[in-house]
């Protein structure tokens, strides 16, 4: 058990819907996401612009605003098993399958797909799993975990990923 443990929260604003649910959020619905990222060390950074941190605090920041901001906010989650949703924005002059086939490639290459080459041109993160608070937690620490590591210099990891999907609900994962 690490004695220094760290957090930092990011809110985002996002659509999404889980289309097994079996009541409302089978509903396209949006949220503010509170998203939750913690850090622990073992050991303070002995010397450099992180001494006596386990990792800076702004650092931490660029890497979820980087990471899950800037592919998230204000836009939809979408599974990629959620056709009908899809097909819903797909872009004029297109083969909706053809289309889904090219985000399904960028999705199983780079386990999701950010793109605006949509019906409305509007933000759309194509994830392989329904967009559950648990799944989005267990993706969003996989494209956190490395750049925790690397910006601390080896001193922090990443330990658990929170996601707040309203006030009162939370998810976490800590592997
Ligand atoms: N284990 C999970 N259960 C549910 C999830 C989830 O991601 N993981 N998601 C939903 C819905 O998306 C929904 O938006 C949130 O659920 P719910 O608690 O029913 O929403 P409320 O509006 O009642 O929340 P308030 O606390 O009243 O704001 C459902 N279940």
């Amino acid at each position: 058990m690490s004695v220094f443990h760290i957090r930092r929260r990011i809110e985002i604003d996002a659509g999404h819907r889980i289309a097994t649910h079996g009541s409302k959020c089978r509903n396209l619905h949006g949220h503010r996401y509170g998203i939750e990222a913690e850090c622990a060390a073992d050991a303070l950074h002995a010397g450099g612009e992180q001494t006596d941190m386990a990792i800076d605090f702004a650092f931490l920041k660029e890497e979820m605003m980087a990471r899950i901001d800037a592919t998230c906010d204000h836009g939809l989650i979408v599974a990629l098993s959620d056709v009908a949703l899809l097909d819903l924005f797909a872009p004029d002059g297109r083969d909706p399958a053809e289309w889904r086939a090219d985000l399904a490639e960028r999705v199983a290459r780079d386990g999701a797909a950010l793109t605006s080459e949509t019906k409305l041109g509007s933000k759309m993160y194509v994830v392989p799993f329904h967009p559950t608070a648990e799944a989005l937690a267990r993706h969003w620490y996989a494209v956190l975990a490395a750049p925790v590591a690397e910006r601390s210099g080896g001193a922090a990891r990443l330990v658990a990923l929170r996601v707040w999907e309203t006030p009162n609900c939370m998810a976490e994962y800590a592997p």
